[in-house]
């Protein structure tokens, strides 16, 4: 599929395919939904996916996490009419911050930081990432917007794999994500049958 390519029919997850191919390696994720982005009625669709299940709940602020949850929760928040959070990994932010150890789908130690000045009891956050793999990132995220005292609405991302922390993030909170239930199963075995022409 060329980049800005949109087929006539635009059925439901129509634009994943743009993540392809399927890659392996150790030192880096599996797929790259940022082709996605490339592509403006790929882009608008996922955003409106993400949103459809919180169409009536109220959200004051979207907090998007570093790096590509910024692209995809700049996106949602644009769309929505509302203000951007960004959530990032430590070490770049000049004020006073919270912050939350974590570990993801890599195996390593990290630490995620925001500023203490927005976030506080009564803002409502929907909190957006590009994938949800181990949940260790969405959890840390959790953790630092509870810590807070603000109230996650709810999570979104492109896919929610089916870890258990991934099943943490299903079992606890809203959740939303781009993956039409016959694909859940390759995504949890991360590997997409439609992408094999894609392969090299
Ligand atoms: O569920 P987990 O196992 O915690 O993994 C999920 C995280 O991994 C990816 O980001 P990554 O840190 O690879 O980098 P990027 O957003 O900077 O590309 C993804 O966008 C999530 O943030
Ligand atoms: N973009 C991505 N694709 C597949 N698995 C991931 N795990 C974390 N990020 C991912």
């Amino acid at each position: 599929m060329d980049v800005l390519d949109v087929p006539a029919n635009r059925q439901k997850g129509w634009y994943l395919s743009l993540m392809a191919p399927n890659t392996k390696g150790p030192a880096f994720a599996w797929l790259d939904p940022s082709r996605l982005y490339c592509n403006p009625q790929a882009l608008a669709d996922c955003v409106k996916d993400l949103l459809s299940p919180f169409d009536s709940d109220t959200i004051d602020l979207v907090a998007g996490i570093d790096a590509m949850g910024f692209i995809l929760g700049a996106s949602v928040a644009s769309t929505l009419g509302k203000g951007f959070l960004a959530i990032r990994k430590a070490g770049h932010l000049c004020v006073a911050t919270q912050s939350q150890n974590y570990t993801d789908y890599t195996g390593k130690e990290k630490t995620m930081e925001v500023r203490v000045d927005v976030l506080k009891p009564g803002v409502r956050v929907l909190l957006v990432d590009q994938w949800i793999e181990t949940g260790g990132t969405m959890k840390a995220a959790i953790q630092l917007v509870e810590r807070l005292g603000a109230t996650v609405v709810g999570v979104a991302a492109v896919a929610i794999e089916n870890t258990e922390g991934g099943k943490w993030v299903k079992e606890n909170y809203k959740f939303s994500h781009c993956i039409p239930e016959e694909l859940q199963s390759q995504i949890d075995q991360k590997y997409l049958n439609s992408f094999k022409s894609f392969d090299q």
